[in-house]
């Protein structure tokens, strides 16, 4: 596992607790604290599962990747290329190597970095939390997918045994896409400054994604880009759902709502840690969708621009009706790609 935080660490972990032999590429603050209280892991159906450090290795450095069968890498996106250099002079021929990263760029990254290896994507649909401690949780569902390729089944197997079933799709991009909306409420969520459950409860911030899912809706069917339906409802009624007033979504929404209450976005996280965010990989897509079918997305990009100022000490607390009307004003006299609907 390259990239040992929430991601990294959880799936590692789990792989580690059924037999797998899995080492962690990360920072040495990572290997002290799993070093002084090895990992626990655990998810929202109760499931508590313990690895001593004993059982997983632990490196700050690429070496332990030489040998290794397979490499799944799990920085944030500003992380790859680097990640792609290191693994280009680190890693032997045959090793496989899957990004399990948010975005639609970051497996043409290593892929790039990485020619003569099979570079797969894969997709995590589920949240991880860092507890501390060496304790990271699985706030919501999901089954991680991932880019068919003939190599796949030599390691679904092992995947399967720790409970994380791998689900090949043949138009792998259609995924991303669909994941990528998704994580369109990411800044929402980082700029309310409130955990996800608390987030998506309030109108006014569902609003705020209806906006910014449907400005990319309407870009990607112009394109004729397809999306895949990974959630009950297709991608395209999102929006729809998320605009209903509070009581209706507590039911019909229940299944957006099973987050762990304490969940928050990896975009929150990295505010938190006041680290680069991958908003110009999420909402940046947009953007440059938009660009390149010339016209623009005024919310999406407003959302970057927004993103921008929090990473540089900004507003972090926003009220839902304070960015709702933010996001609303960027409309101006021009329009959004698409039927202009109110959200
Ligand atoms: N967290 C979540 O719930 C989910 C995250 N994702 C996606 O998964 C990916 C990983 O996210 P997440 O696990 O949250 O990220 P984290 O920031 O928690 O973990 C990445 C870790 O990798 C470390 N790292 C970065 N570069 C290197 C390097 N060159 N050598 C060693 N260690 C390095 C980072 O350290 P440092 O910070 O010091 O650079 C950090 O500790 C992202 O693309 C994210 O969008 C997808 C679904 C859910
Ligand atoms: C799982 C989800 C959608 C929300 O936590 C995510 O991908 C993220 O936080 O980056």
């Amino acid at each position: 596992m390259f990239g040992a935080g929430s991601i990294g660490c959880y799936l590692g972990g789990r792989l580690a607790a059924t037999g797998a032999e899995v080492t962690l590429i990360g920072r040495e603050r990572v290997g002290a604290e799993i070093r002084d209280h090895g990992l626990r892991l655990t998810d929202l159906h109760g499931s508590d599962i313990r690895v001593a450090a004993s059982d997983i290795a632990f490196d700050t450095g690429p070496e332990s990747a030489a040998t290794a069968d397979l490499v799944v890498v799990s920085v944030k996106s500003a992380g790859t290329p680097e990640v792609g250099a290191t693994l280009a002079s680190a890693i032997g021929p045959g090793t496989v190597v899957v990004s399990a990263q948010n975005g639609l760029g970051n497996a043409d990254t290593l892929r790039a970095a990485l020619p003569g290896h099979v570079v797969l994507a894969a997709m995590v649909p589920f949240n991880v939390v860092h507890r501390g401690d060496g304790h990271f949780h699985q706030g919501s569902e999901g089954d991680l997918e991932i880019e068919q390729h003939p190599a796949v089944p030599a390691f679904a197997p092992v995947f399967a045994d720790a409970g994380l079933p791998l689900h090949p799709h043949d138009d792998f991009r259609s995924v991303q896409w669909a994941k990528l909306l998704l994580n369109l409420n990411n800044p929402v969520n980082a700029l309310s400054g409130l955990p996800l459950r608390e987030e998506l409860s309030r109108r006014p911030f569902r609003r705020a994604l209806a906006l910014a899912q449907r400005e990319a809706l309407a870009l990607l069917a112009a394109r004729g880009i397809a999306v895949a339906k990974l959630t009950p409802l297709p991608p395209q009624w999102i929006p729809r759902l998320l605009t209903v007033p509070d009581g209706v979504f507590r039911v019909a929404g229940s299944r957006m709502l099973a987050i762990d209450p304490h969940a928050r976005s990896s975009m929150w996280d990295d505010l938190e840690a006041c680290r680069r965010t991958e908003v110009d990989w999420i909402s940046g897509e947009i953007v440059r969708l938009a660009e390149a079918s010339g016209t623009a997305a005024p919310v999406n990009a407003r959302l970057v621009a927004l993103i921008r100022e929090a990473e540089a000490g900004g507003n972090r607390q926003w009220s839902g009706d304070a960015l709702l009307a933010d996001l609303r004003s960027q409309w101006g006299p021009r329009k959004p790609a698409g039927k202009r609907q109110r959200n």
